[in-house]
């Protein structure tokens, strides 16, 4: 259990999920929380980590740092997607363990499992048989750092975890157009077809992959919990255990927003992985479930998204 007045890390504490963490950990009156932002530190640095680490000496520490994007930002950018994530993954680590870190939770992806792996995905099937290729070099960094993790538990008896979150959405995303995820691209462009009264809206792919979504704030709550409850080399998904098409997103999205035009498919864009529904039973076990159903989740996204008109531009 973390002390309340234990000093925390949370690297990328300007992102979604970071800044969620943020938020969550002050909630349950954790007050000691250290930050850093990119221009600050630049995670890819070594030396510049490593003297982060030395001055700092951090109890605790959150990694929520990572060069993350959607489906077309991770096929474009395989080579940027790999070098970033992986300095920046065993930079924080291995200073995090050269400085006893107490505990290091490394936030990962469900894109690390098997394109093709059963469903719902187990944490078993990490590394029996191919990867997405669309997303493979995000999620080899993923599988690097996790491993990393696991090897300094095994070598050295650190007590390292890491967690695999399914896609997330929610306050402070980013709603880059062509380089976001799902959810935000939709809430951006059925926005604007809304307020620009267009009669069609096209989406990505064919609107038959099956996808899983989490309110960022619920993925924030499971992670403290799991740095305070789970100890384990084995990575812990995290997630709904509820899954819907891409064109049901749509048409939910749609409803969020008030769009009642028609929405077409371009089938120029990929679809990605068919179908990724994390297996949580391990987390349930563990005595953690979400609360944020979809249809709320994304009316709190779209608040978010009209409060915040200059994050929206970026
Ligand atoms: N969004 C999603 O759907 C999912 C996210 N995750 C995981 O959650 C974590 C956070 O994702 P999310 O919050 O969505 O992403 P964001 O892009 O919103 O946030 C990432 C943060 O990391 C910072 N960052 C990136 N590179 C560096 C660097 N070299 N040095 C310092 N800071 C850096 C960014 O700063 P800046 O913006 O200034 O570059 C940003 O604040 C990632 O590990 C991701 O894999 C997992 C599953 C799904
Ligand atoms: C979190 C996860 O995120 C990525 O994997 P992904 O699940 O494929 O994520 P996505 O959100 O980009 O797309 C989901 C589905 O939605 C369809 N789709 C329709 N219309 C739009 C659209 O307008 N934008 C986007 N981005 N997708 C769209 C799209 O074609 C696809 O079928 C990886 O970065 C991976 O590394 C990762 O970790």
């Amino acid at each position: 259990m973390m002390e309340k007045d234990a000093k925390i890390y949370v690297a990328g504490h300007r992102g979604m999920v970071g800044s969620a963490i943020v938020r969550g950990l002050e909630k349950q009156g954790y007050h000691n929380i250290i930050t850093r932002t990119h221009k600050e530190l630049d995670l890819i640095r070594q030396s510049d980590v490593e003297d982060f680490f030395e001055q700092e000496k951090p109890d605790y520490v959150f990694l929520a740092a990572a060069k993350v994007g959607g489906i077309i930002a991770n096929q474009e950018a395989l080579a940027d997607f790999m070098y970033d994530n992986v300095m920046l993954e065993m930079n924080v680590i291995n200073s995090a363990f050269k400085n006893h870190v107490k505990k290091l939770e490394f936030l990962g992806s469900s894109c690390i499992y098997p394109r093709l792996a059963p469903q719902p995905i187990s944490e078993k099937s990490l590394l029996t048989s191919s990867l997405e290729q669309t997303n493979e070099a995000y999620a080899l960094a993923k599988i690097s750092g996790l491993k990393y993790c696991e090897y300094l538990n095994r070598q050295y008896g650190t007590n390292y975890i890491s967690a695999m979150p399914t896609n997330l959405y929610g306050a402070n995303d980013n709603y880059h157009p062509t380089h976001s995820h799902v959810v935000p691209a939709l809430i951006r462009r059925f926005h604007e077809a809304k307020i620009n009264n267009l009669k069609t809206v096209s989406c990505w792919g064919s609107g038959t992959p099956l996808r899983e979504f989490l309110y960022v704030d619920d993925l924030a709550d499971a992670s403290i919990f799991l740095m305070n409850n789970y100890e384990g080399n084995e990575t812990v998904n995290v997630g709904t255990g509820k899954e819907l098409t891409i064109k049901e997103l749509t048409e939910l999205v749609a409803k969020v927003i008030g769009y009642q035009g028609e929405i077409t498919w371009d089938s120029t864009k990929p679809d990605g992985t068919p179908r990724k529904l994390l297996d949580v039973s391990k987390l349930k076990g563990l005595g953690w479930t979400y609360s944020v159903e979809l249809e709320d989740g994304l009316k709190l996204a779209y608040e978010d998204f009209l409060n915040n008109p200059v994050r929206a531009e970026r």
